[in-house]
């Protein structure tokens, strides 16, 4: 199924009439089923309202937005400025889930959201993929000839980096891929387009001068669905679930990465992601929230992002994990939760 999807997908980048995807049933079964758990696990704080409020970052037509809606398909979205704004919408209760861009094919993790993560009491309960490609929007009649320059959110603008190289033209990053389409009207920009989606450009009104515009055509994005609370969600199934934690420790890299492969190998337990984050790529001691000590910030120069397939609640995964805290180590289980093998295609 999921390579039918991104087949179909594929073959339409040539196009030159799209239309704006909707959400096909078929799609979106697994989410309902998984969205119903999350609302039910979320009973109390949802309350008079059965429907999930889901925080993203972006205004509406923004990539985020899309795959909240794809993930939780009955749900309300609610668009925040900024990252930052996203989590306090979660934390202060606004927001019964976040949604948040990790990584893309293109351009690894995005490591400032997932360092947001590390320091929040926040739980991920979803993970879903989108096949992500750019399209060149500007104000309807403008042609590619009167555009001096060009806005959108930093990760399409890197996305797009050989394709704005050939316009020839300059760019420059704003919050997120709508809101630069929100900027153009509001400002009336003769000389200005924005990077964002066809979704975008019927939702606003603009027209589309370029589709396909990312450097690379194979361009999936995860993201994550995190909520306050750990509504134990994905525990029990013994399939397509998948765990993501975080081992964080002072010294010895080389040997605390070599355990983890080897604790995990020798269980036959399958490593989905495995990557190293350190001070010295980011400037900085990595702060992570220890949940054991009171919800305190402490600093560590190194931390593994581990995730792998498995439930917590497996006697394998258990035993893996004790097996890891006998080393000098701080362990902080992020999230057990259905993986998604689907890639959903939006352009
Ligand atoms: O700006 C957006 O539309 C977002 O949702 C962030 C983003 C940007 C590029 C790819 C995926 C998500």
């Amino acid at each position: 199924m999921a390579e039918m999807l991104i087949n179909q997908t594929m073959s339409t980048t040539k196009r030159t009439h799209f239309q704006v995807p909707s959400l096909p049933a078929f799609r979106t079964v697994n989410y309902r089923r998984n969205y119903v758990k999350i609302l039910n696990s979320l009973n109390g704080s949802v309350q008079n309202s059965r429907k999930l409020r889901v925080a993203y970052q972006g205004a509406p037509g923004a990539y985020s937005e899309f795959a909240a809606k794809t993930a939780c398909p009955e749900s309300v979205t609610i668009p925040c400025r900024a990252v930052i704004n996203v989590i306090s919408a979660i934390e202060t209760g606004r927001a019964d889930l976040a949604i948040l861009a990790v990584e893309s094919t293109m351009e690894g993790t995005a490591v400032r959201n997932y360092d947001l993560l590390l320091q929040r009491d926040l739980c991920i309960v979803q993970e879903i993929n989108l096949f992500v490609q750019y399209c060149l929007l500007a104000m309807p009649g403008v042609t590619k000839s009167e555009l001096k320059r060009v806005i959108s959110h930093p990760m399409a603008l890197a996305h797009c980096g050989r394709s704005l190289a050939e316009l020839g033209l300059d760019h420059q990053a704003v919050d997120d891929t709508a809101g630069a389409v929100e900027l153009l009207l509001s400002n009336r920009m003769l000389d200005t387009a924005a990077i964002a989606s066809t979704r975008a450009a019927a939702l606003y009104g603009l027209d589309v001068l370029a589709h396909g515009l990312q450097d690379e055509s194979w361009n999936v994005t995860r993201f994550l669905i995190l909520s306050k609370n750990n509504p134990k969600i994905a525990k029990k199934r013994k399939v397509g679930v998948k765990t993501s934690m975080v081992v964080a420790h002072h010294s010895g890299t080389l040997d605390v990465l070599l355990k983890v492969l080897s604790t995990f190998s020798s269980r036959k337990i399958s490593l989905t992601k495995l990557e190293v984050n350190s001070s010295s790529n980011n400037n900085g001691p990595v702060k992570v929230l220890d949940a054991h000590e009171g919800g305190s910030i402490k600093e560590y120069p190194c931390v593994l992002h581990v995730d792998f397939e498995g439930s917590v609640d497996d006697q394998k995964v258990k035993d893996a994990i004790a097996e890891l805290s006998d080393l000098p180590v701080y362990v902080r289980i992020l999230g057990c939760y259905s993986a998604d093998p689907t890639i959903y295609g939006l352009q």
